[in-house]
């Protein structure tokens, strides 16, 4: 039963009445199992997140994922936002949200050494992909029916969380796994929570806020034009922006929107939706991260530059990155739109064609592959459109901009390395970089004020949420694959025993700094100071 069905009105439960109402079978978790319980069988991601590995459950024979939970500050002991992800996850209960199904614990093999704890893994479903990963194999080309199957998937995913009171806030390509089956699951629940107020009824966009929540979510690239401006009141809204966000990223085949700054996400916004109005932004000249910008004029190039995949994809796309959140688009809604109802229709999920796997690790797999291919001739122009720069993808004029495609979304890479040979001065795809902007360089300072939910990625919270200054960078996608990787140990202090040797754990680590810094001159111990307080802040910032 959903909480829409226990509540007249849509008045918001509280998370209590919501878990009571919304209990998952207790044989569908396991509960707490031994990591030896799994056979690991290899990294699957690493970045910001720390690192999810592929494993085999011995009881089953099942593949799962381990999802291992960080421990930034060992001290404060379990991280508040990954219990909220398992709370969470453990309550829901959809065919298109990736299901939570057990809890593996790994004991230090010193079990004599105190200080060091348990290490948790959060085990899910193996799926094959995650969509970041298939748009960027080079082999991979998504069709029409297939873009309509996922779409559907999501949408009903994202329905289904919204209709019980979840806000999801990281709605972005990464999150959403794919199996071999076709089958597409929202993923990554560490930044969602419980919401308050209506849900979202037919008819009626995201409608209005109930409650202030942090501004500080959604990784930049998928993130609405609202929260860059602080709104805090925020709705379900901000999900659908970033469906939107997903099926132009599908349709082309790499992230439409991709930000170097808050202040440059917003200016690219600006240039795919128009300026904002009192007409089709209601309201924004009052949001507190409005104060500082003098948008210039500028009308919506939507259809300019999504043209190419007819009408009806224009039209949703243009609800779904409506600037107005209250009359965005909402998932039931979405559901209904006339792209779902026209030729090609959508395939079902059984009828697609299953892909290599691909997922965060591979695409260095897919990189190397690109690179092996043959030079282009001197001045090729595969796939190359007139705009294909380096800055978030957009070209003007005709077509989307994002280069010319094999295909329905003409992948990252071009289909083949036969394709005719280009022409006159320009790169050719399989040669082009990304077209991505690097990783954003460290933030002068952060923002203030963090009434919640800001991810546990370690280190202090970002003094942020509001008010922040636009050209300040609040949240840093994880996309730069390209970049040089950042040291291990700046991530992550723990080792799993089955692959690392022992690191020395904090306080070592400490107490041997503090016997190194004593014995040195007082200059080296200011620039040492330095060093660490520059280290610190930059691992903060990837992490949050
Ligand atoms: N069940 C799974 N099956 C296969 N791969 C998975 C699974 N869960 C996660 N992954 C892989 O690990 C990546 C990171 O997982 P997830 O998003 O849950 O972690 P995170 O720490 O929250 O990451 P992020 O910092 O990107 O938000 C996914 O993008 C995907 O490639």
């Amino acid at each position: 039963m959903s909480i829409l069905e226990s509540q007249e009105g849509g008045n918001a439960p509280s998370p209590r009445s919501f878990a009571i109402a919304h209990q998952r079978p207790k044989s569908s978790f396991v509960g707490c199992s031994r990591i030896t319980d799994y056979e690991v069988l290899g990294k699957l991601g690493e970045g910001t997140f720390g690192e999810v590995h592929r494993a085999r459950s011995k009881k089953t024979g099942a593949l799962v994922a381990l999802k291992k939970i960080i421990m930034h500050n060992e001290k404060d002991g379990f991280p508040i936002t990954a219990l909220r992800e398992i709370k969470l996850l453990k309550l829901l209960s959809h065919k298109n949200i990736l299901r939570l199904e057990d809890m593996a614990v790994e004991h230090p093999a010193r079990s004599t050494d105190k200080r060091k704890r348990p290490i948790m893994y959060m085990v899910t479903p193996y799926m094959d992909h995650d969509l970041s990963g298939l748009l960027d194999n080079p082999s991979v080309h998504f069709t029409v029916p297939q873009i309509k199957c996922y779409m559907l998937q999501l949408l009903e995913g994202l329905k289904y969380l919204h209709a019980n009171h979840i806000l999801h806030r990281d709605m972005k390509a990464a999150n959403l796994l794919i199996n071999n089956k076709g089958i597409l699951q929202i993923a990554d629940f560490g930044l969602a929570r419980h919401y308050d107020g209506e849900v979202p009824k037919p008819g009626k966009g995201g409608g209005e806020g109930r409650r202030d929540y942090t501004s500080l979510v959604v990784t930049r690239w998928y993130r609405p034009p609202e929260l860059l401006l602080h709104l805090k009141r925020y709705t379900t809204a901000i999900d659908m922006w970033g469906v939107g966000c997903v099926f132009g990223e599908m349709l082309v085949g790499k992230p439409i929107l991709a930000g170097e700054s808050d202040g440059h996400q917003l200016e690219i916004i600006f240039e795919l939706c128009g300026s904002p109005t009192d007409e089709n932004m209601p309201g924004w000249r009052s949001l507190p991260g409005a104060e500082a910008i003098h948008p210039r004029p500028r009308p919506e190039t939507i259809s300019q530059r999504f043209g190419s995949h007819g009408p009806v994809a224009v039209s949703l796309l243009r609800e779904l990155l409506k600037l107005d959140w209250r009359s965005r688009i909402n998932a039931i809604d979405a559901l209904q739109h006339p792209y779902f109802r026209t030729a090609p229709y959508p395939a079902q999920p059984g009828e697609l064609p299953s892909f290599e796997e691909s997922h965060e690790l591979d695409r260095r797999k897919f990189h190397d592959r690109r690179a092996a291919l043959p030079p282009a001739p001197k001045g090729g122009t595969v796939g190359r459109g007139p705009h294909d720069g380096s800055n978030a993808g957009f070209g003007g004029g005709g077509g989307d901009g994002f280069g010319s495609r094999n295909g329905v979304n003409g992948g990252r890479y071009p289909r083949n390395s036969r394709d005719p040979p280009p022409a006159d001065g320009r790169v050719p795809a399989w040669h082009r970089d990304r077209g991505l902007p690097p990783r954003p360089p460290p933030p002068i300072d952060y923002p203030l004020d963090h009434p919640d939910g800001y991810r546990d990625r370690g280190g202090r919270p970002p003094r942020g949420g509001g008010g922040g200054r636009q050209d300040v960078d609040t949240y840093i996608p994880s996309y730069d694959r390209d970049a040089p990787r950042r040291r291990r140990d700046d991530r992550d202090d723990r080792r799993h025993d089955w692959d690392r040797p022992r690191r020395p754990d904090f306080d070592e680590r400490a107490r041997a700094s503090r016997t190194r810094s004593r014995s040195r001159s007082p200059i080296v111990r200011d620039r040492e100071r330095d060093r660490d307080r520059d280290r610190d802040r930059d691992r903060d910032m990837y992490r949050r």
